[in-house]
């Protein structure tokens, strides 16, 4: 069911100033920038290998990611998990009792179907599940 981990995601305060690291310092290269409004985020996509690196920047206030800059400070938000069919993966999990945020997937960063498990039910991580055509 699972294919690989997709990206993690990173919360950052500005993806201007935060991509430096990723690209001076590290020599990595962000190929897309987009807005997902739906999440009330800016994303950066800085692929890893088989992986990408996700810089979410908040655009409201009360949006998660500057919900979670508020309590904890930047840092690692999320773990995405790539899977081949997100709706079954859903089904799945909720069958395993695992508390599901978003029952029915939404629409993330290149028109991802994507869905969260809530950090309760994965050891303190927040989940995304995620598929990709
Ligand atoms: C664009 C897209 C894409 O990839 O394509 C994205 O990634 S969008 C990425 C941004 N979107 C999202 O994150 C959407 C899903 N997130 C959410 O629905 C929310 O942020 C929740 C995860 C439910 C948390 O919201 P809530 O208002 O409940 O916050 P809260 O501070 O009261 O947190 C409730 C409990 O969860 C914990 N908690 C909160 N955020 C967490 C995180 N990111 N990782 C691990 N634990 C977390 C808190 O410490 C707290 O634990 P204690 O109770 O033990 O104190
Ligand atoms: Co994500």
């Amino acid at each position: 069911m699972i294919k690989k981990v997709d990206h993690i995601g990173i919360a950052v305060k500005s993806i201007e100033e935060a991509r430096k690291f990723y690209e001076e310092v590290l020599g990595l290269k962000v190929t897309g920038i987009e807005e997902v409004k739906e999440q009330k985020v800016k994303t950066a996509f800085i692929p890893v290998g088989e992986s990408e690196i996700e810089l979410l920047e908040s655009t409201s206030e009360d949006g998660p990611v500057a919900k979670f800059i508020e309590k904890r400070g930047e840092g690692i938000h999320h773990i995405a998990l790539q899977v081949d069919d997100i709706e079954k993966a859903l089904e799945e999990l909720k069958g395993k009792g695992v508390k599901l945020i978003d029952e029915v997937p939404r629409y993330g960063a290149g028109g991802a179907k994507i869905a969260f498990v809530h950090p309760k039910s994965a050891n303190g991580v927040l989940l995304e599940l995620c598929e990709r055509k």
